[in-house]
């Protein structure tokens, strides 16, 4: 059973932005699973995770989603797909990287800049979707800090209707921790975390800094996400 099965919210059924993509990225899905083995250390973490498992890697341009995706958990660069669609009216272009590891779907996702109000739903939506989240952090870019609270606050947590489900896991991951500049992985969790723990509410998180250039940090950031969505082996 799913550990979190019962603090879990349950997906909505309604047609949402992002079901409108999901069912156009049918297709390119099944491409580019057939065929692709799963064989990086990371990626064998996420072989028991449930079926159909979508963790969404969001986060502000330039946060370090490919190099995640295309470094740790892809067995190939070339694994990881650029997909674009067009959704709603007025119709917009979205583009997500998608990459299928065994039993879950990684989507990394751009958030923030200067976008038409209406994106947001479509930001909701794919939080709504999420069965867990790697929210990306530049430690490093002090500028934009306050942006990328902003934006998983209002479009990941506070939402009205969308965000992400109750009990869903938060793994941040504060990278560039190498750079000189960078905050440290506490401070990026008192203000991530501590400072907006009201709208985090009742679900698994944590924070972890890594350096996605060597990557120190990143097996234990993804064991903590592997193990919080698969079935303890207590309970089988
Ligand atoms: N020094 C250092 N550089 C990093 C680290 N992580 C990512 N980078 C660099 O930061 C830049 C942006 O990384 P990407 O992986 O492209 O980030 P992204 O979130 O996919 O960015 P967009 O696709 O532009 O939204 C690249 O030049 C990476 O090599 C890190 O931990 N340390
Ligand atoms: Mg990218």
């Amino acid at each position: 059973m799913h550990p979190q099965a019962d603090l879990i919210e349950p997906k909505k059924t309604q047609q949402t932005f992002t079901q409108q993509l999901a069912s156009s990225l049918t297709p390119i899905r099944n491409l580019i699973s057939f065929g692709t083995p799963s064989s990086t250390p990371s990626s064998r973490l996420f072989a028991r995770v449930p079926a159909s498992t979508v963790i969404l890697v969001i986060g502000l341009d330039g946060a370090g989603k490919t190099s995640l995706l295309r470094d740790y958990l892809s067995p190939r660069p070339d694994s990881v797909k650029t997909v674009t669609s067009t959704i709603g009216t007025p119709t917009i272009g979205v583009s997500l990287e998608d990459l299928q590891v065994g039993p879950a779907s990684f989507q990394a996702y751009d958030l923030g800049g200067c976008r038409p109000p209406y994106w947001h739903r479509f930001d909701e939506d794919l939080f709504r979707q999420a069965d867990a989240v790697i929210y990306m952090v530049d430690a490093a870019d002090r500028d934009r800090v306050m942006e990328a609270r902003e934006e998983l606050v209002m479009s990941g947590l506070r939402a009205n209707n969308g965000g992400m489900r109750q009990g869903v896991p938060l793994l941040v991951l504060a990278t560039k921790i190498d750079l000189e500049n960078a905050r440290r992985p506490d401070q990026i969790e008192t203000f991530f975390i501590d400072n907006v723990s009201t709208s985090i509410g009742e679900r698994p998180r944590n924070v972890v800094g890594v350096n996605l250039k060597t990557g120190e940090g990143v097996l234990e950031a993804l064991s903590w996400l592997s193990n919080a969505l698969s079935p303890r082996k207590d309970t089988l």
